[in-house]
């Protein structure tokens, strides 16, 4: 890791939670849309964890008081979906598992709009978004176009600062740089490829992962800098082999299998910044 006072950010290092995650898979119910739901488990699989796409209402609230961590993501919205969200959440919460809120294109529409401040007033443990997305839930102007982010992640830091500050949550902004603060602290993580938002889903998955490693970590706030870096550091191995979106994907899998704990820490660009602006 390139920067010296993340000792001071961070309690645990992303490969002390990864060394976690590997010894002991932890097992994630991941509440995901139906684009997402194979490309995320295939994802968690790689890195080491143990997904299960489980979201019925009759179902999901017990479900969670098993897993190690929920994630819930509204990409394909309808009514069954958000029942079996509100049931999970509160197995969740019961259970004091973590659970990771991933608000898709929650600017578009009315229903998102509703069913995210809903989801949001539950206090999720993570909050990991697009800028666009970042940016809506915090009360701004969008650019998003659907579930794509059309906004840079600079000009979603402040946003998610509020956000963090307001809800509770560890908030993290996805693109090309990564913004992770829980508006006390604050980090930027470089990295990954401009193929991955090429590959529909790699958002998703890696809101999958933020619950994989919140399962075991002290911190909510490290294990969502240990999954944004896992990912940084894969898709920046990927890119190197790869002729496009294509030939990313396999590649990015098998990079997410290949990082030891050790390479992670090596490889990771993680920068602290300051939470509040001077
Ligand atoms: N231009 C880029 N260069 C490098 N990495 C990127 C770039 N854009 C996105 N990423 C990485 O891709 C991953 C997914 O982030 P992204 O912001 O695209 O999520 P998303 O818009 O929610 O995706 P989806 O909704 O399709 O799942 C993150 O690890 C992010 O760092
Ligand atoms: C393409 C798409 N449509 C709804 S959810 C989803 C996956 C990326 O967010
Ligand atoms: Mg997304």
């Amino acid at each position: 890791m390139t920067d010296r006072s993340l000792p001071v950010v961070l309690c645990q290092t992303p490969a002390t939670l990864l060394r976690t995650l590997r010894a002991e898979p932890p097992l994630v119910q991941c509440i995901t849309n139906y684009v997402a739901m194979n490309i995320a488990a295939n994802v968690l699989l790689a890195a080491g964890a143990s997904p299960a796409m489980v979201w019925d209402a009759e179902e999901a609230g017990d479900f969670a008081a098993i897993a190690g961590a929920l994630t819930v993501n509204i990409g394909t919205l309808s009514g069954p979906f958000v029942d079996g969200m509100r049931a999970a959440i509160r197995g969740a919460e019961g259970a004091g598992r973590p659970w990771v809120l991933d608000p898709v294109a929650c600017q578009a529409t009315a229903l998102r709009r509703r069913v995210t401040a809903e989801l949001v007033a539950l206090e999720p443990t993570i909050i990991r978004g697009n800028a666009s997305e970042i940016r809506a839930l915090a009360g701004e102007a969008s650019r998003g176009q659907g579930v794509d982010g059309r906004d840079s992640v600079t000009v979603a830091e402040d946003g998610a600062r509020r956000l963090a500050v307001d809800s509770g949550a560890v908030v993290a902004v996805t693109g090309e740089v990564d913004y992770v603060t829980d508006g006390r602290r604050a980090v930027r993580i470089e990295g990954g490829s401009p193929f991955m938002p090429m590959n529909t889903a790699l958002g998703c998955s890696l809101t999958c992962l933020c619950g994989a490693y919140a399962a075991s970590a002290e911190e909510a706030f490290d294990a969502t800098v240990g999954a944004l870096a896992h990912f940084a550091v894969a898709g920046r191995r990927a890119h190197a082999g790869a002729t496009g979106p294509g030939s990313f994907a396999p590649r990015f899998l098998d990079a997410l299998h290949a990082v030891t704990p050790e390479e992670l820490d090596a490889e990771a660009v993680i920068h602290a910044t300051r939470a509040v602006p001077a």
